[in-house]
């Protein structure tokens, strides 16, 4: 696959808020041949990387590591040859935005005026900074018009972001296990979370980055925690875990036990958690975490307009929204009145529903029931043939009545 990894210099940027960093470097990976008109963007999730497939460069050995250190390519099972979207027919781009941590400036990047880390000095980003950095990273690689835009998560307000911010640039959108505004459920999830890394003493009011210092992992490894329980499911969880105990030896040993742990069992599910937090904090940047769940608390598509429609009504394009049963942390609900908002704005539109155990990250961990509507809706729009949508008619078509029609119908 031919493919493309980098670092676009891309000078002096303003943020939404009004500041400014002298420097934006901005993290890309692209994969397949640009032929003017089958650029698709994807957008990353929360804790994402411009590292989105499989690749190798043509100049580079066997063992290299991939740009931004997240050594799995985070959707190799959607984006590459053959896959649903496919690198032989499109040339798909991923931007690392800022605010992380994979290549991309932010507040563990060296601020060039000081020499330090940016530490607490980063200025705030929000998901419209985000786009406006992808549109500036895609000028300069040349890509002007884009086929699609897709995204799951907080990657899928990204793709929300495009069709109010550019809606003449983008052809086709995907918003993925996503919303138009998070619900205050989640907003409390993420506040405690950010609470967890502030209360760390390492945190140090954001500056932890000098060489005689640790970073905030304690209270990254809890943030990650509390997140994670948000991308499962009851179900999911009762299959992985149900209450089984771990064994004593089994680990969870980054915190001191309390009084009665050693009478009780240590469970597959702490166990699992713990492993998970673990491998987090060597992965991610605890500011970074402050920074962009900042981000995705603060976006709502409605903002500076009267309602989700009218913020979608310059987008003439086509859409898809997908969101999965299990998925409590950006439910069915959400998509559907996200659905709601691009019907009343008049875009065709599609909210194909994946009946799904997984939870939220059912998106990255489910490719067969992903990839086919995605690739279908990719080359044929909301007419694809995979697509489903939740305002289908069943009487229309009483052979084949769409399996989620029931759930939304008045
Ligand atoms: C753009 C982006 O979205 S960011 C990149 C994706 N990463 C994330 O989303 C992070 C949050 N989610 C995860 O980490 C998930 O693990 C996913 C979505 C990446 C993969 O999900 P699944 O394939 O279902 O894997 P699962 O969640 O069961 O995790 C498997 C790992 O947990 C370990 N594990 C499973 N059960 C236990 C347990 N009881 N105790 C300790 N470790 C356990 C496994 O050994 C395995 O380890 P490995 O990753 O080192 O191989
Ligand atoms: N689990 C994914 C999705 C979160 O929204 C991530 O860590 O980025």
């Amino acid at each position: 696959m031919n493919a493309d990894a980098g670092v676009l210099d891309l000078g002096e940027f303003e943020f939404e808020c009004g500041e400014s960093i002298p420097r934006l470097d901005v993290a890309y990976e692209a994969y397949g041949e640009f032929d003017g008109e089958n650029a698709v963007l994807v957008c990353h999730a929360l804790t994402g990387s411009a590292h989105v497939a499989h690749r190798r460069l043509d100049d580079e050995p066997a063992d290299a590591q991939p740009t931004g250190g997240q050594a799995h390519a985070w959707w190799s099972d959607i984006v590459g040859p053959g896959k649903a979207i496919d690198t032989k027919e499109y040339y798909v781009v991923c931007v690392n935005i800022p605010g992380s941590c994979y290549g991309t400036t932010g507040p563990a990047s060296e601020n060039p005026e000081t020499g330090e880390a940016y530490g607490a000095e980063f200025p705030p980003v929000t998901v419209a900074d985000w786009t406006r950095v992808q549109r500036r990273a895609l000028d300069a690689l040349g890509v002007g018009r884009l086929h699609a835009v897709v995204g799951g998560s907080v990657g899928g307000m990204n793709v929300l972001d495009w069709a109010k911010r550019y809606p003449d640039d983008v052809r086709r959108l995907a918003p993925i296990a996503t919303a138009g505004r998070l619900d205050p459920q989640s907003l409390a999830l993420d506040a405690i979370a950010r609470r967890a890394i502030r209360a760390d003493p390492n945190w140090n009011g954001g500056y932890y980055y000098g060489e005689d210092q640790e970073p905030p992992s304690e209270g990254l490894a809890l943030a990650r925690q509390i997140g994670h329980v948000m991308y499962l499911s009851k179900a999911s969880m009762s299959q992985k875990f149900g209450r089984r105990a771990a064994g004593r030896d089994a680990g969870g040993e980054q915190f001191p036990a309390d009084a009665a742990a050693a009478f009780f069992p240590y469970r597959d599910v702490e166990s699992y958690l713990d492993y998970q937090a673990e491998k987090f904090v060597d992965r991610f940047d605890a500011n970074s975490y402050l920074y962009l769940t900042r981000a995705m608390d603060n976006y709502d598509l409605a903002s500076g307009y009267e309602s989700d429609a009218d913020a979608l009504a310059a987008f003439t394009g086509e859409a898809l929204v997908m969101s999965f049963t299990g998925d409590w942390h950006f439910t069915t609900e959400q998509a559907e009145s996200l659905a709601d908002g691009f019907r009343d704005a008049d875009v065709e539109i599609a909210h194909h529903v994946i009946e799904s155990d997984h939870g939220h990250d059912a998106f990255l961990v489910e490719p067969d029931n992903v990839g086919p509507p995605l690739a279908d809706f990719l080359s044929a729009g909301v007419e694809g043939k995979a697509v489903t949508d939740t305002d289908e008619d069943p009487r229309e078509d009483s052979d084949f009545a769409p399996v989620h029609t029931s759930l939304f119908s008045d």
